[in-house]
């Protein structure tokens, strides 16, 4: 299997945060989430990928090529999209298609014209003029434009209400459908991941907390659910995380370990469900 993006053992030091040897690959034409609590080290991840940040070791492969040495020839290959756009906002669109397209010698004007007409976005208009979901399709319209063969986006759904977030999830879904794009995406809305991810990289608080396929990850976990005089010492021990009620308890539990709580009610656990209790680090709380 071919594998789009490669990395291995990153390492990022800031003052009060390090990034500690995050490794993961993301295949030839599927969509992976990166996932974690704020200030885990998503963006972090992105911007190393991207060579806006030295790291402090560790290697990136972008489509095989070194993301440091081959910088150029790897971003050729790339399309990147922010939270915020990154044009001027004075621009009109057809400025930014004459600004952009310079860069990019196999740019097609028809298929940013397609695009436009797609994404319902007037060649007139200006920057300024666009919702924060169109700013986000022009970007993702300059992108489809020069054939971008791995997508990276940072939070590109966190503003979007849930129709323009659906339409993104569905035009990121088709990119990949040829089996011949990848794309990156960073989120804290996990229902986005429900929707659009084959694999999830997840960090938590600057570690790797797990790389892997979607399904795999949520079948690594349960939840267990009873009344309160049902909560054992033994549960607890087990448990990576519990929430307690004035009735009962729901506890994430790893599903090798459900096998000693076969009496009580064991159902699988939600991709929110193991975020939140992995990240409050197995902390009982209400
Ligand atoms: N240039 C920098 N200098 C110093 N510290 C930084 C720098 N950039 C990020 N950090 C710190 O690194 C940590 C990780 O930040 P990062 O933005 O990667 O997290 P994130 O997972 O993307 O968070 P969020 O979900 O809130 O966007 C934070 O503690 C942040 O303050």
């Amino acid at each position: 299997m071919t594998n789009y993006l490669e990395v291995k053992n990153l390492s990022k030091s800031f003052d009060s945060f390090q990034l500690h040897n995050i490794s993961f690959t993301l295949p030839k034409g599927y969509i992976m989430g990166l996932i974690g609590p704020n200030g885990s080290g998503k963006t972090t991840t992105i911007k190393l990928i991207l060579n806006m940040l030295k790291r402090n070791g560790g290697e990136i492969k972008i489509m095989g090529l070194d993301n440091v040495a081959d910088e150029q020839k790897a971003k050729a290959e790339l399309g990147v999209v922010f939270d915020t756009n990154y044009f001027s906002d004075d621009w009109q669109v057809t400025q930014v298609e004459k600004s952009i397209s310079v860069f990019y010698p196999n740019w097609k004007s028809e298929r940013f014209a397609e695009m436009l007409r797609k994404f319902h976005i007037a060649p007139t208009k200006k920057v300024k003029e666009l919702s924060k979901g169109m700013q986000m399709k022009l970007m993702l319209a300059c992108a489809f434009s020069y054939d971008a063969k791995l997508l990276i986006l940072d939070e590109p759904t966190s503003g979007l209400d849930p129709v323009s977030r659906d339409e993104l999830l569905q035009i990121l879904s088709e990119y990949i459908e040829d089996g011949e794009h990848s794309v990156l995406f960073s989120t804290h809305i996990t229902g986005d991941l429900e929707r659009a991810a084959d694999y999830i990289t997840y960090i938590s608080y600057g570690e790797l907390f797990f790389s892997g396929s979607k399904d795999e990850f949520v079948d690594m976990f349960r939840i267990v659910k009873g009344g309160t005089e049902e909560l054992s010492a033994d549960l607890k021990e087990k448990a990576v995380g519990v929430r307690t009620f004035s009735t009962g308890f729901e506890a994430l539990v790893k599903t090798e370990d459900t096998v000693a709580f076969s009496s009580l009610s064991i159902e699988p656990a939600t991709i929110d469900e193991i975020v939140v209790f992995t990240s409050k680090k197995g902390d009982d709380y209400e």
